[in-house]
């Protein structure tokens, strides 16, 4: 029988280490294990930071210090990130002046909030492109009483996503052929310029326009002159209106309009300066030289009106007076 030592066997005592130093040993493997993890955590975090498009930022509420930004700010701001960790008013100047107010209490709401995600402003970057942000923000929830209120964000990039929306709200609410409001969307202002003309107690006009004999021009000069009639009618129809009041084709020759503030003597210059100006339109078909002229009714809001529809009625009564008395004329209903 054969007695094997066991292989793991003390080792003469004048070979063992001290006790003290097999400790240190450990503690040094260890932490030199500790140190590559970490560094390769931050390998992998800085790589994706870099490749996200999306601005991570951090600042302290009370001094405004910005403590982090993430590497994508120099890409999506254009501008240096030094700057911004030097001086928090770097943001500021990177917002676009309408927006800043609005940037700013936003912000603010994280403090009640605790999370705000639904903030969204234009950015001018250095080279001067307008981009649109969505920057959610947050409290930092590790913070303990007395502590520096942290407050950590994300700023993305939602520019095209902006785009795309305001398209498809423009093909929503615009008439393709006149790029003018679409019947739809002309009624859903004109019905909120109503409410809030009703609330304040202003003014508000009404006015409906029809292109008389319009049958004989699309007869004689065809459909495509027709729909360039149409299109010259629209363009005097914005030319002539102020900002603020609502302009849209309702109908296949039929235009309205809604002047929000406008007396009825001045609602009766706008209409009268608006037909003068459709009649002064020259076309020509094949060497044919043609003009259209309007027929138009007018209402203006009373203590009677409790809908819109009470106002848009007396207006349709009024062009079919102007057509009835002989076209190309402003009737007041
Ligand atoms: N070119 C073109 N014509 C259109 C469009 N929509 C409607 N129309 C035409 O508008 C004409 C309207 O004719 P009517 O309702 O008889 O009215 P009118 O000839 O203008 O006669 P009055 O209103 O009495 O002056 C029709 O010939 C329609 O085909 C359009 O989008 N393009």
């Amino acid at each position: 029988m054969v007695h094997e030592k066991p292989f793991l066997s003390d080792p003469p005592k004048a070979e063992q280490p001290r006790p003290a130093a097999a400790a240190t040993l450990l503690a040094l493997m260890h932490a030199q294990g500790e140190v590559e993890r970490l560094s390769e955590r931050e390998q992998l975090l800085s790589s994706l930071l870099v490749s996200v498009n999306a601005v991570l930022w951090a600042i302290d509420w009370e001094t405004r210090r910005v403590l982090y930004v993430s590497p994508a700010y120099e890409r999506i701001f254009g501008r240096s990130a030094g700057l911004l960790l030097a001086d928090y008013r770097e943001w500021r100047n990177s917002i676009h002046p309408e927006d800043l107010d609005y940037a700013e209490h936003s912000l603010a709401r994280v403090l009640d909030h605790s999370a705000v995600e639904d903030r969204e402003y234009r950015i001018i970057t250095a080279d001067g492109q307008i981009r649109w942000l969505s920057d959610k923000c947050y409290i930092n929830q590790q913070v303990e009483p007395g502590e520096p209120v942290i407050v950590v964000g994300m700023a993305e990039d939602i520019t095209e996503k902006k785009q795309m929306e305001l398209e498809l709200h423009r093909l929503a609410t615009t008439d393709v052929l006149t790029q003018s409001s679409n019947r739809r969307h002309f009624f859903e202002c004109a019905n909120q310029a109503f409410d809030s003309a009703c609330a304040q107690g202003a003014p508000l006009a009404f006015l409906l326009l029809d292109i008389d004999d319009f049958k004989d021009v699309n007869d004689t000069y065809g459909h495509l002159e027709g729909d360039q009639v149409l299109r010259r009618i629209a363009e005097s129809g914005r030319g002539v209106l102020r900002r603020g009041d609502l302009f849209g084709r309702i109908g296949g020759e039929e235009f309205a309009a809604v002047l929000p503030g406008c007396p009825p003597e001045m609602a009766l210059q706008v209409a009268e300066r608006l037909g003068k100006e459709i009649q002064a339109l020259n076309f020509s078909y094949e060497g044919r030289a043609f003009t259209v002229t309007v027929s138009q009714g007018l209402a203006s809001l009373t203590e009677e009106d409790s809908t819109l529809d009470s106002l848009f009625a007396r207006a349709d009564a009024a062009m079919y007076e102007a057509k009835r008395q002989g076209k190309n004329r402003v009737i007041a209903g």
